[in-house]
């Protein structure tokens, strides 16, 4: 897929484009967080597993093939830095990529998020072993989350940072699972919920840099229109693996 497939607007939609006023920030920023109606944390295979009705072979399912998303998530990050010749902009970017792979410096270490996530797979009951060597992850997953780093290597380095901005709602449906998963899956160990714990936070700040160059990059009505298309792209990715996940491990009422 080449990013050039997300549809230009029709040629009489982009005739009223060209004419339209641009919106100003603010009302910029609330078209863009309406689009949350469609994040992937109303998804049925989400609910079900944020309401306690997923049996620990789907929550294993769950996690095995998020993995996938994990480690994509650091190779799009320096996609992002590839393309950016802005060398402010690449300062803060390459955060995100300490923040999933982990670093050591001098007496600094940390993990990383997949490290953290390999914790969270081994607290539902999976072995190290099949998380790495994605034997759970189902081709639709694949072509999915292979979908978003083919983009962020094409696209202008801004739309690839605007494509991030599913991050606007991640925080949200981190702390659901926080909220929820002790409770209704008490069989999980408390550590292994450390991932979602360390993205609350680290979520706001992405968005904040995500926001800022999505604000200042997309100023005439038609590239605002642009944006949105492009976050509902992204948008769609996640929710075509919900449907991936859902069709393998079903879903229960
Ligand atoms: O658990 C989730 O539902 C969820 C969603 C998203 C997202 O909205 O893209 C991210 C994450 N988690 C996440 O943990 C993460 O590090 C992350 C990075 C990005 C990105 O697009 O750069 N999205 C997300």
């Amino acid at each position: 897929m080449n990013h050039a497939t997300l549809p230009p607007p029709s040629p009489s939609a982009a005739v009223a484009l060209a004419e339209a006023p641009a919106w100003d920030c603010v009302t910029f920023e609330q078209q863009l967080r309406e689009r949350g109606r469609s994040y992937h944390i109303h998804h049925p295979f989400n609910v079900m597993l944020n309401t306690g009705r997923a049996t620990p072979e789907q929550i294993r399912g769950w996690v095995a093939n998020r993995y996938y998303y994990q480690i994509a998530i650091p190779v799009k990050d320096a996609a992002v830095l590839s393309n950016c010749p802005d060398r402010e902009i690449r300062r803060g970017w390459v955060q995100r990529i300490l923040d999933h792979d982990g670093f050591e410096i001098g007496e600094v270490k940390d993990a990383g998020g997949i490290e953290a996530w390999i914790r969270l797979g081994t607290a539902t009951g999976l072995s190290r072993e099949e998380i790495v060597d994605l034997r759970h992850v189902v081709p639709a997953v694949k072509f999915a989350v292979d979908a978003y780093i083919h983009f962020a290597r094409h696209a202008p380095w801004q739309e690839a940072v605007c494509s991030s901005l599913t991050e606007l709602f991640a925080p949200e449906i981190h702390k659901q699972r926080l909220a929820t998963w002790p409770e209704h899956y008490p069989w999980i160990d408390a550590d292994g919920l450390s991932y979602f714990r360390n993205r609350v936070s680290q979520a706001r700040r992405d968005v904040e840099q995500g926001l800022a160059v999505t604000l200042d990059h997309f100023r005439s009505r038609a590239q605002q229109e642009r944006a949105l298309t492009i976050l509902q792209f992204k948008l769609d990715i996640l929710w075509a693996m919900n449907d991936a996940m859902a069709l393998r491990y079903g879903v229960n009422a």
